[in-house]
């Protein structure tokens, strides 16, 4: 690096004053304040050269001499002359100058030959253009711009050009009867130093640069360095910040091609690199960035709206749609739509499942239309293998017929009497339990029956049955005609659009109006074809076997005329009728084969279940082979038990079942799951304003009928516009299983009023999202539940129970009182737990502190579960061997509503 000096070093060095140094300094344009301001050697040199006397050499420097008499010191003697060590002191840097000293001389010694000068095009460099400010030079004639490393520059004489305009000096002008003394041979003075000056002055060349850049704004000033490329005195007006820029991009004359596009490209480059800094920050949304804090605002105000216009007006979803799936897809942060969830009753995680119609709301509500994409499940891909299939044996299979019927109508009397065998004295109640199958022969004609429940609570499982069959024999009782499950069975009938023919039973019985029931089959789009209408009515008794053959005889009609075909050599699919565990063969289940064959030893999947068929058997309990189309057969060998309604399928790989079966395991939980929103006093109105509830279902359980008769009058009187309440069960005792199973169906609420439910109904209660609500005081419950009606009910504490007790001994003692031996069955009890005593059930003493607890002699803080304690209740003496204490704590409970 270049060793600087000051001016008052250099003055002395000279032998001049201080503050001529400066003013010639300043006069020539130079940044030097005072004699304390530092000089560089560059410069250095020049002002020696300035303040020498006739031995103004350089090729470069033309700045007005220096009137010595002037500006000399008194003393003489105390300013040496140019020292050697200072000339020796610049060469150390740079290898170039080094060679300066040897190379000085040739330069000295040649004459200054001003036509000799260089053109600005000869001597400049690209690299100096590049650096150099951007005042025009072409019109100049450049200096010698000779670069210390540059041979050729050197190699010539350094010729004396003609000087640019000088600045006019202030200080003093120029003697005029002397002129400037070209450079001659001064071997007697021999100062390589003064040489070493304008080397340097190349060498120093950036620091100006450097200083315009950290001042864009200001008028550039004069360097002593310029004159390399332009005098020293700027010849137009000062480039200002806009322009300079302008002015760059451009390009200096002087500028290739090449270099005006790398300047572009790193102008585009800087451009990018802050368009990205910028996306950063607003992806960061501000948070950690050091943005300034209005900016950041703006970025985060920015980043919102840009997130509002980026949701997209139409997005689409597989099934099963996942919370974190429908947030990606709409574009909104889970956050976001989880609250929207729960604003709409429904409680999910990032990664939990909700049904299809919730997500579609959920996207609504953000501006986004939602279309669910069904993901095809394993199974759905083997369904549709199979209907793609070619079928090469297709031939005639029989009908499949189902008996549907009010109750006691003689369903199953009439089937029994078809195929002649006695199931129906052999039912238990008489009332037909499930599906059962049977296929008769007639005339070498086969039909297929299935036996259908007609009581209400099977009304879902007749519907399955009528979706597999064929022809539906609707049996009226002749002597009751038409009742509701009647007409209901002709709803389903109809829908599944299959052959309707009307068994008019018990016509045996005496007193019977057949027309009458007419009438209402006609009433019902069923007219008969003795009333000229589309529907076949036979007469039938189940006790005296009239009009039997007369059915199947009709029935076979309707399968010719039909034509039911199938092709019974490919592997089969169908039904599962009805299914059971037996203890004997594990899961059994009846399938009816709709098409293909099943044989022993075939792969089957049915709904969760798969395995190879181990028994085959008929719907007589006879073992088969093989089944055909239309046959009812009883398979064992599966993993599982299929659910009645499912589709069985036979497969080749064994794998292939074992998949989808899993799968439809894990579908069948996902949407059980999607499926749960249970109404809860916490999202009660939220549910309201949703319009899922119109009506509040609860059920009420109390400690004595009065406390339950009080709750029905006063809870039936909260009913309003909007919600009406609907009292599902209310009796006195404990909340028990059956309470919680009825809350669960029913989308109910339980309330008990001083009872509790045991610990197994409330984890079952738990499990199932019933919300179980206890309470003490009737008032509360009145409150509770118009505050959650309209949205209002105050965040409070919630007792959480710690453990259960059973107290196995009392201990009365004259002066403590009584104290509870009790077991800890479950949990735990603390010293500052709360205590309820139930008594069968019932509440008897409720948050009750505890005066001591024990575990044998010590007293202790906690006592765990399977451990013994005494516990003396505070105020409470009327404990009961096999009271149950119950440990609570009252913890804060935030709603959300
Ligand atoms: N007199 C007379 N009684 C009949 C006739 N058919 C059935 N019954 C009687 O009606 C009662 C009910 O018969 P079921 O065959 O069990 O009737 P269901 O429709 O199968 O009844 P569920 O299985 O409960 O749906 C029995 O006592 C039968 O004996 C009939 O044609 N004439």
């Amino acid at each position: 690096m270049a060793k600087t000096t000051r001016v008052h070093n250099l003055a002395k060095e000279l032998g001049v004053k201080s503050k001529a140094i400066v003013e010639k300094c300043q006069a020539e344009g130079l940044d030097i304040k005072n004699h304390m301001s530092t000089i560089s050697v560059g410069l250095a040199a020049t002002i020696r050269e300035w303040f020498s006397e006739g031995e103004h050499t350089t090729t470069v420097e033309h700045a007005g001499r220096v009137d010595l008499k002037e500006v000399r010191v008194e003393k003489p003697k105390a300013a040496p002359p140019v020292t050697e060590p200072e000339v020796v002191a610049e060469p150390e840097k740079p290898t170039e100058t080094e060679t300066a000293p040897e190379e000085a001389a040739p330069t000295e010694e040649a004459p200054a030959e001003p036509e000799a000068a260089p053109t600005a095009e000869e001597v400049e460099e690209p690299d100096q253009a590049e650096e150099a400010p951007a005042e025009p030079t072409e019109t100049e004639p450049a200096p010698a711009a000779e670069a210390p490393a540059e041979p050729k520059a050197e190699e010539k004489p350094a010729p004396e050009k003609k000087a640019p305009k000088k600045p006019k000096i202030k200080m003093h002008e120029p003697p005029k009867p002397e002129p400037v003394k070209p450079a001659g041979p001064m071997l007697s003075k021999p100062k390589p130093a003064k040489l070493s000056g304008p080397r340097v002055i190349r060498v120093e060349k950036p620091e100006p640069e450097r200083k315009r850049r950290r001042k864009p704004g200001r008028p550039s000033k004069p360097r002593y360095d310029q004159p390399v490329t332009e005098p020293l005195m700027p010849s137009q007006p000062q480039p200002v910040k806009g322009k300079k820029s302008k002015k760059r991009g451009k390009g200096t004359p002087a500028e290739t091609p090449e270099e005006q596009m790398r300047r572009k490209k790193q102008k585009r480059m800087r451009a990018r690199d802050m368009a990205d800094r910028q996306a950063r920050l607003a992806a960061a949304s501000g948070a950690g960035s050091r943005v300034k804090p209005s900016r950041k605002i703006e970025t985060r105000k920015k980043t919102e709206e840009e997130r509002q216009a980026e949701r997209p007006d139409h997005a689409t979803v597989s099934e099963p749609i996942t919370v974190k799936d429908l947030s990606a897809a709409i574009a909104v942060k889970t956050g976001d739509v989880i609250a929207k969830l729960m604003a709409q009753g429904v409680m999910a995680t990032a990664n939990q499942t909700i049904s299809t119609e919730v997500a579609q709301l959920v996207s609504m509500d953000f501006g986004t239309e939602l279309s669910v994409e069904r993901k095809h499940s394993a199974q759905e891909l083997i369904e549709k293998q199979f209907e793609e299939r070619e079928k090469k044996n297709v031939t005639r299979r029989p009908p499949v017929v189902t008996m549907l019927g009010h109750v006691d109508h003689g369903k199953t009397s009439l089937l029994d009497k078809i195929r002649s065998t006695s199931v129906a004295s052999g039912e238990a109640g008489g009332i037909t339990q499930h599906i059962g199958a049977s296929q008769i022969v007639w005339n070498g004609k086969k039909i297929t029956f299935l036996d259908t429940p007609g009581h209400e609570a099977f009304t879902a499982m007749r519907a399955r049955g009528a979706n597999m069959t064929d022809i539906v024999v609707l049996v009226v009782a002749a002597d009751d005609g038409l009742m509701p499950q009647t007409i209901e069975a002709i709803h389903h009938a109809k829908a599944a659009d299959v052959e309707i023919i009307v068994a008019l039973n018990k016509i045996d019985l005496p007193g019977t109006d057949v027309n009458k029931v007419y009438g209402q089959l006609a009433e019902h789009g069923l007219t008969p074809a003795e009333w000229s209408g589309d529907t076949e009515v036979v007469k039938t008794s189940a006790i005296s076997g009239e009009g039997i053959e007369d059915l199947i005889e009709h029935l076979d009609i309707i399968a010719e005329l039909k034509d039911y075909q199938a092709d019974n050599k490919i592997p089969a699919t169908g039904w599962v009728i009805e299914s059971k565990m037996s203890h004997g063969q594990g899961p059994v289940a009846t399938l009816l084969v709709k098409e293909g064959q099943l044989k022993k030893g075939d792969v089957v999947l049915a709904g969760n279940g798969y395995g190879r068929v181990r028994t085959l058997k008929d719907s007589y309990g006879k073992n088969i082979k093989v089944a055909t189309p239309s046959y009812a057969v009883e398979v064992s060998g599966l993993s599982e038990v299929p659910t009645a309604g499912d589709r069985f399928f036979c497969l080749e790989d064994i794998n292939q079942a074992k998949n989808a079966a899993e799968q439809n395991l894990e579908l069948e939980r996902e949407k059980t799951l999607s499926q749960r929103s249970q109404v809860t006093l916490d999202n009660l109105f939220t549910q309201i304003e949703a319009g899922n509830i119109k009506e509040l279902n609860l059920i009420l359980k109390a400690d004595v009928q009065g406390s339950v008769d009080v709750l029905i009058k006063y809870l039936s009187e909260l009913s309003t516009d909007e919600v009406k309440i609907n009292i599902l069960h209310a009796a006195v005792g404990g909340i028990t299983e059956g309470d919680v199973v009825l809350a669960e169906a029913s989308e109910a609420i339980i309330i008990g009023f001083n009872v509790v439910a045991d610990e197994k109904t409330r984890s079952i209660a738990e499990s199932k999202g019933v919300d179980i609500r206890l309470y003490s005081i009737i008032y509360r419950i009145t409150e509770d539940l118009k505050d959650a009606m309209v949205g209002m009910l105050e965040p409070e504490y919630e007792e959480k129970v710690l453990g259960t007790l059973i107290v196995r001994d009392t201990f009365r003692h004259s002066r403590i009182g009584t104290i509870a031996g009790c077991f800890v069955k479950s949990g735990v009890i603390t010293k500052n737990s709360k205590v309820r005593l139930i008594r069968n059930n019932i509440v008897i003493r409720d948050k009750c502190s505890i005066d001591s607890l024990k575990h044998f002699r010590d007293d202790v803080r906690e006592v765990k579960a399977g451990l013994e304690c005494g516990v003396k209740i505070a105020n409470f003496d009327d404990v009961k061997v096999d009271d149950v204490l119950e440990s609570f704590e009252v913890v804060e409970v935030k709603r959300e509503l």
